[in-house]
């Protein structure tokens, strides 16, 4: 039997930027997801909050230096077998501060595995000391423009968080950049939740209903669209092109109806974008939650409304794009 694939996430920033408080927060708030990690150093993941998420044994670390200067494609495969052995819903990955991520996004792009997929870049940047990060650092910038999702992270120490926070969008370019404290993030705008067809689970708003106070849930909207009819591929693919920065996050089925027969999984994370083809849900048709900030649902609406139809006949190509972010 095949079973789905478990994206990799990969947390990168420069040193104390709050990576490891972002896993820690993660596996404290799984909501449902089952989540394996792999750090650099065991000793600063809470072995509470592994507990918390019932998963003491769901991490592996390296006892010292950088995963992408010690572990070679093979042992880092190794590593993610002993995790995904298990049933996991995703894993992720801490790349140590001074390493480019590249080196491992690499990796998991190669990947033998075939139980894994990469799952997308989320940047940790420290908003208190932003100026000082970046003049030791200078790559900083490329970071920041190619990963899928920016966290500007200790917002709660930036003297000028409202300039940083300009600042960093700008460097930026088209990634969305979400200002967090403590990495206290929605642990929905990263990892899929165990959970059925996304149209069966909680709503947002029934999410926003019931948590503990440090759960930063009221900064975010989520937009529900359904429709029956099928999805127009090109349509949709610009869509997702060029969908507003505040969407942090999107992920249901998609029908592309004559296109291709078969239903589709869309997930994003930030910029990340990926499809998987996925048994047909109990109701054909394309359901979506789209989750962020400072949206426009109305405009949302409209323009998903807009991607219905179906390529005319000459169109044989229309289904490439989509493919290309098969995983
Ligand atoms: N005030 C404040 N402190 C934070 C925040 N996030 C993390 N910290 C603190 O910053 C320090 C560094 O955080 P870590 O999560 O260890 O950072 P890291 O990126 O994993 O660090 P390295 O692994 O050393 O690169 C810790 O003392 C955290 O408690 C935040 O949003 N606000």
């Amino acid at each position: 039997m095949s079973r789905k694939k478990v994206p990799v996430l990969v947390v990168a920033g420069f040193l104390g930027a709050g990576k490891t408080t972002l896993l820690n927060h993660l596996l404290r708030h799984p909501r449902g997801a089952r989540i394996g990690v792999v750090v650099n150093d065991f000793g600063k993941i809470g072995i509470d909050a592994m507990s918390v998420a019932g998963q003491v044994d769901a991490a592996v670390s390296l006892s010292n230096g950088c995963l992408c200067c010690a572990v070679d494609p093979e042992g880092l495969d190794e590593m993610l077998g002993r995790l995904t052995r298990r049933p996991i819903d995703v894993v992720v990955v801490e790349s140590s501060g001074l390493a480019d991520p590249r080196v491992l996004i690499k990796m998991l792009l190669n990947s033998t595995d075939e139980r894994i997929s990469y799952g997308g870049l989320v940047e940790v940047v420290d908003a208190a000391e932003f100026a000082t990060t970046r003049r030791d650092h200078p790559e900083l910038d490329g970071h920041l423009r190619f990963a899928d999702l920016v966290l500007l992270n200790k917002a709660d120490r930036a003297a000028d968080l409202d300039g940083v926070l300009r600042l960093v969008r700008e460097l930026a370019g088209g990634t969305p950049v979400l200002p967090t404290s403590h990495g206290r993030v929605d642990p929905e705008l990263l990892v899929d939740a165990r959970a059925a067809p996304v149209a069966q689970q909680l709503s947002f708003d029934e999410l926003l209903a019931d948590d503990e106070d440090d759960h930063p849930h009221a900064a975010y909207q989520s937009v529900e669209f359904s429709t029956a009819e099928p999805l127009h591929p090109r349509r949709f693919m610009r869509f997702l092109d060029e969908r507003p920065a505040g969407v942090y996050r999107m992920k249901g089925f998609v029908h592309f109806g004559p296109a291709d027969p078969r239903a589709f999984s869309v997930h994003t994370v930030g910029n990340f974008v990926r499809f998987a083809a996925t048994r047909r849900p109990a109701t054909p048709g394309t359901h979506l939650v789209l989750i962020g900030a400072g949206i426009d649902a109305d405009r949302l609406h409209a323009d998903l409304a807009a991607c219905r139809g179906v390529p005319d006949d000459t169109d044989e190509h229309a289904m490439l794009d989509v493919l290309r972010y098969l995983r």
